[in-house]
């Protein structure tokens, strides 16, 4: 009997919406209001209402030299002229003024007040925007997790903004690099007007982003008519903010709590190591799967070997990173082989990663599976719902046993994360449970992760489950290996330490997200005309795939 796996996944949509205000994030026709600016007899409240009559979705109130309280009570009318609107009111560089009018956020730059000082002091609900001029800038607040949106240095020159005499703003090339490594949304500034702004939206786009929006000053506050100059900026900006994704935009809004992004960054991290070190794993797996399994295995920077005789067996594990035991098609001298490497893998420190293909189906492989586990050791056992079920069952009857909960028809079980939780302190591996949402426990069932990216045609072709476990065992090998280079090892992390999470989680979640944020792009990318053309596509996408993809698209939570 041939047995192929899926993975099960659905696609779920997200309602972009700050939760805390009931408001939408609108970042597109960003105005800023500079009080400095205004041309003489002009009015900042007044200019503010006709730039939200042309269309204005965030009105920024900058007011350099402007005391506390006039600066105070200007807020409090601009605020209550962008609700009339339903627009976003921004304070500039003051968290006090912020605060004490209760506006909907704050734009800060590198030299005001620390970003993470500003979300203590303003709350998880408040929008926080900060400059950002360079890639590390970039990178810092991504991580940080407290901005909602980034914003640029000048684009363009200008007059608004003084800036030293070597400064050379940044063009729409410039801007591509900040978009290229961003994970949150960027509002470009500068010198945009009426006549520039498609151009630089265009030529500043990457395969995947776009700006959220452009802020401006002296187009609308200066224009003859703001009311006008800002429905014309509008119908320009509208039409080719076309690739933000729903998902980069409701991160925004939700920035990831700290210890999942840095669960996160570690394996975005990871992604990079398998790719520099592109790491050999060994694979006993099944007829059916073979050739996908090395070309997924290329395709994420890694290297393919497949070796079934008891007579190589050990000589070749000796000299991979990683094994794979997967009992799809088995047969008894495989069994055997997969004993020798698997012995062979324990006694060199490399890691073990099984995948009980239709464990319980048989009486073959229930024994198959329940002596793997028990007879060597295995580092991360990656199955469906079934099958995990199946294992932490089987091992109900030996001391400390898991119950099972059994599975639904849906290919769900009602208690997964106790499931994987327990399963994996009974043996002591990582588990990795694919069904519409994957659970991810660690060695000792500490720390477990819920992934819920994917989509369902992952389960239209075969093969993509253990194609799944091969990416798991290229992050296995990779990891193991950058720890061995450290005079450290993976089998001896201990769970003592909040900032470090078992490398063996860190690679059933990477192996997870990448098949699962490759199946996203290969459906976003269009064109799929049936089973054929969306595997091509995946495996394209995960040849495509970055690490700053996984800091973008990456839906993790641990549970
Ligand atoms: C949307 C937006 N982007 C960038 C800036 C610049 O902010 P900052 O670097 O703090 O400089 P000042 O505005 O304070 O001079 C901005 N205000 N808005
Ligand atoms: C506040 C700011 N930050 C970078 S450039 C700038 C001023 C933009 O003004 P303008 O739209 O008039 O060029």
């Amino acid at each position: 009997m041939l047995q192929t796996k899926t993975v099960t996944t659905t696609t779920k949509t997200t309602t972009i919406i700050n939760k805390a205000e009931s408001k939408p994030l609108d970042l597109s026709v960003y105005v800023v209001i500079d009080v400095s600016v205004l041309p003489a007899g002009r009015d900042a409240v007044a200019v503010a209402e006709q730039a939200l009559e042309g269309g204005a979705t965030v009105i920024q109130l900058r007011a350099k030299h402007l005391d506390t309280k006039s600066f105070i009570e200007l807020s409090n009318k601009v605020k209550a002229v962008a609700a009339k609107f339903g627009a976003l009111f921004v304070v500039n560089d003051r968290v006090d003024v912020a605060l004490a009018v209760d506006a909907d956020g704050i734009h800060i730059g590198q030299d005001d007040m620390p970003l993470a000082t500003a979300r203590r002091l303003l709350g998880p609900s408040k929008v926080i925007g900060v400059t950002c001029s360079n890639t590390d800038e970039v990178n810092s607040a991504v991580s940080s997790g407290f901005a909602n949106y980034l914003g640029t240095c000048a684009v363009f020159p200008t007059a608004t903004k003084a800036y030293a005499p070597d400064f050379t703003p940044l063009g729409a090339t410039g801007l591509n690099s900040l978009l290229q490594v961003s994970t949150l949304p960027i509002v470009a500034i500068g010198g945009i007007n009426v006549e520039n702004v498609e151009q630089l939206i265009i030529e500043s786009q990457t395969a995947l982003k776009t700006v959220a929006g452009c802020a401006v000053v002296s187009a609308i506050v200066c224009a003859q008519n703001p009311t006008q100059a800002t429905k014309d900026l509008a119908a320009k900006i509208h039409p080719l903010l076309k690739h933000n994704s729903e998902s980069s935009i409701a991160r925004s809004l939700n920035p990831r709590p700290p210890r999942v992004q840095l669960l996160v960054n570690q394996v975005a991290q990871a992604l990079s190591s398998v790719r520099a070190s592109t790491p050999l794993v060994h694979s006993i797996t099944n007829y059916v799967v073979m050739n996908d399994n090395a070309n997924v295995l290329l395709a994420i920077g890694a290297s393919p070997i497949m070796a079934h005789s008891t007579k190589e067996a050990s000589d070749i594990i000796s000299f991979c990173g990683s094994l794979v035991l997967n009992i799809g098609t088995l047969s008894d001298p495989w069994i055997d082989a997969m004993h020798i490497a698997g012995k062979k893998a324990n006694s060199l420190g490399i890691p073990v990663v099984l995948d009980p293909v239709g464990a319980g189906a048989t009486p073959l492989r229930q024994s198959t599976c329940v002596d793997l586990v028990t007879l060597i050791h295995t580092d991360i056992v990656k199955g469906n719902a079934g099958e995990i079920s199946f294992l932490a069952g089987a091992l109900a009857n030996t001391s400390g046993g898991v119950q099972s909960r059994g599975v639904d028809s849906d290919g769900t079980m009602s208690e997964p994360a106790h499931v994987v939780r327990s399963l994996a302190a009974k043996v002591n591996s990582a588990i990795a449970m694919s069904g519409p949402v994957d659970y991810v426990s660690d060695r000792v069932g500490k720390d477990v992760v819920a992934v819920s990216n994917g989509n369902e045609w992952l389960g239209k072709i075969t093969g993509t489950g253990c194609d799944t476990t091969t990416l798991v065992a290229a992050f296995a090998a990779a990891l193991n290996a950058e720890l061995k280079g450290k005079s450290l090892s993976a089998a001896t992390w201990t769970a003592s330490d909040d900032e470090s999470f078992d490398p063996y989680l860190i690679a059933g979640v990477g192996g997870i997200l990448c098949m699962c944020i490759a199946a996203e792009q290969a459906i976003a990318q269009g064109g799929i005309k049936g089973p054929m053309s969306f595997k091509t596509a995946l495996f394209d996408a995960i040849a495509n795939l970055t690490p700053e993809m996984i800091q973008r698209f990456a839906r993790v939570d641990f549970v």
